[in-house]
């Protein structure tokens, strides 16, 4: 019987002509649903299986003809198909990539020649570091934080990673602070790609102590961190923002949070919209789930482990007066514009969440260990389940608003996936089952009171943003209304009619928890479906949302296979960065 696919992904790939296409744009198709931007023709071994077998000959004897297609070319052409470095991309994605690398790369060339004259204004400012850094200065010890700060303020481009807690917000505000007092007129725009994470880094910046001049203090804690849709200004029913390569952001630091969140189509963007004198600054975790949409784009530039904490030669001598910082071994355009940060000031070194976040990130099933705040139980305990549940009973009790709003968000359950099992959307059910059957909840209507609800996507006029969690309650006058985290410590109501795109959230996916954390997290995976997703990358994300427990509902052979299965995005971009140099750019 002849074998056939009949599915979106070979509707996609029979519309182009051409004799050996078909098979990659057919695999290329199903890569960019898989969240990748291009397609190696190099690593296809693994894909073949189910694959018709006319498909899999011409991928394995013909990938050298691929380049004669007339719908594939090379960088410089107008074909719907790019092949670079051995890499099929569609046209789109590649030119997103492009402007990502060169938007970077102008950034750094043009900070070069800034760099010796702004570390000799650091080095007459090491006042203010030393005040900004006392405590946790020691001569044996390299301070990451503080070197955050030195290679942001004397770069245009910064990336500054580390897991849950190591900092990255402290380091941003003594960051600024720094910026403040050696450039008092500069401008400043905070962003992140999710209103919450938005919401989350203005929290973050309001408490951190800062030792700086009060007038320092006070310019810091005034800004106000938008969307980056909000940054760039989108433009009504387009993908276009009003802030493009025409149009730069006027502002002279750019500071997004939550990075690893970007898609590549809203990363390609950003780069397009600032401007080239600016000094650009990424926070996020690299070891984070990439965007749900495609591209990685923050693990895909922290992918060479080498460059990572050190600077090159020449500014390791400059900034030596400072901090002593290792000189790169290797010549790369972004070496010294990566900071990690390691050590985490949440978790200690025998936080069980911290030890088990580690092992999952380093592989390592057998470190994976259960303990008075780590519960993994590998028969799905329905006991466990019900004890888990009985935890949304104090938000349902709780009189006040505000009150019962942090208690619904001290716990949360998370899912790999939305169907079967152990999808969100039969764990939402069985919450609702367990509190009808305490007499908690009455399903009267689709807004039923006490509901907790997560709005899915952005309500610009209503300030309400895809992610923002509420409960359902009446009003004074007993009109039932949604209400919200006013951000200030109160809450604010609205009419459930103005929202009618939100979700029940007693249990949420694993993508949309990223950039919240909750005291208590119930993880998750299926027995069955979702196979494609389940990585280390996401378990630990899901796991380091957890502040003082998790108990993660997994089979052995699930959690083996999630633990040693690791996400490995396609782009192109980190081998793009190591064949161009930033005194030899081809910006076109
Ligand atoms: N060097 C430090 N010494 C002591 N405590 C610190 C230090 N740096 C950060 N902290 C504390 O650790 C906590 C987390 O810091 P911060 O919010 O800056 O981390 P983060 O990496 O931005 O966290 P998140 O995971 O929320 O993104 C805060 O309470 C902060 O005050």
């Amino acid at each position: 019987m002849k074998q056939t696919l009949n599915d979106v992904h070979q509707q996609f790939a029979e519309f182009f002509p051409g004799k050996v296409l078909a098979p990659f744009v057919y695999l290329l198709s199903k890569k960019l649903s898989e969240g990748h931007i291009c397609l190696n023709i190099d690593l296809l071994a693994d894909e073949l299986e189910g694959l018709p077998v006319n498909y899999q000959k011409i991928i394995e004897n013909d990938k050298e003809k691929l380049v004669y297609e007339q719908l594939v070319t090379d960088e410089n052409g107008l074909q719907p198909f790019i092949l670079h470095n051995r890499r099929l991309y569609l046209e789109r994605y590649f030119a997103y990539e492009t402007k990502i690398l060169n938007g970077i790369l102008t950034l750094i060339k043009n900070g070069e020649p800034l760099i010796a004259g702004r570390c000799a204004t650091l080095l007459t400012n090491c006042e203010l570091i030393n005040d900004l850094f006392k405590g946790n200065f020691s001569q044996d010890e390299i301070d990451w934080q503080m070197a955050g700060v030195l290679v942001g303020v004397i770069n245009n481009f910064t990336i500054i990673t580390g897991g849950p807690g190591t900092g990255k917000t402290t380091t941003l505000a003594k960051l600024l602070a720094v910026l403040y007092t050696i450039e008092p007129n500069i401008r400043v725009a905070l962003a992140a790609p999710t209103g919450k994470a938005a919401m989350r880094m203005a929290e973050s910046l309001q408490s951190a102590r800062i030792d700086a001049p009060e007038s320092v203090v006070n310019r810091i804690k005034a800004l106000e961190p938008v969307t980056l849709h909000r940054l760039l200004k989108s433009v009504p029913n387009s993908t276009q923002f009003r802030h493009n390569a025409e149009n730069p952001l006027p502002e002279d630091v750019i500071v997004i949070d939550e990075a690893s969140m970007v898609d590549v189509a809203l990363f390609a963007k950003l780069m397009e919209a600032v401007g080239p004198h600016t000094r650009l600054i990424f926070l996020g975790d690299k070891n984070q789930l990439a965007s749900v949409e495609a591209g990685s784009m923050l693990g895909d530039l922290c992918q060479f482990e080498p460059i990572i904490n050190t600077v090159p030669q020449e500014t390791a001598i400059v900034l030596n007066a400072v901090l002593k910082l290792p000189a790169a071994k290797q010549s790369h355009p972004l070496a010294g514009h990566i900071i990690e940060l390691k050590k985490s000031h949440r978790f200690s070194d025998t936080s069980e969440i911290g030890n088990l976040s580690h092992a999952i990130l380093a592989g390592q099933i057998e470190a994976i260990k259960p303990g008075s705040d780590v519960t993994i139980d590998h028969n799905f305990n329905h006991h466990l389940l019900a004890a888990f549940f009985a935890g949304f009973e104090t938000y349902i009790n709780e009189g006040d608003i505000t009150q019962a709003l942090q208690k619904l968000n001290s716990q949360r359950i998370l899912c790999a996936v939305w169907e079967g099992e152990q999808g969100v959307t039969h764990l939402n059910t069985l919450v609702e089952e367990y509190l009808k059957s305490k007499k908690l909840i009455r399903i009267t209507s689709d807004f039923y009171e006490n509901r907790p609800i997560m709005v899915s996507r952005n309500y610009y006029d209503l300030g309400l943003f895809n992610g923002d969690t509420g409960i359902i309650r009446p009003d004074e006058n007993g009109n039932l209304k949604a209400w919200f985290s006013d951000g200030k410590g109160g809450v604010r109501d609205v009419l459930p009619h103005y929202i009618s795109e939100v979700q029940t959230v007693f249990a949420m996916t694993i993508h949309k928890s990223q950039g919240s954390e909750y005291d208590r997290v119930l993880i998750l995976l299926p027995e069955k479906g979702g196979e494609r997703l389940l990585t280390r990358e996401l378990l630990y994300t899901a796991v380091t949302r957890a502040k003082n427990s998790v108990t993660i509902q997994a089979s052995h052979e699930v959690m083996r296979t999630t633990v040693i299965t690791s996400v490995q995005r396609a782009s192109g971009i980190f081998e793009r960065f190591i064949q161009s140099s930033s005194t030899n750019l081809n910006l076109q």
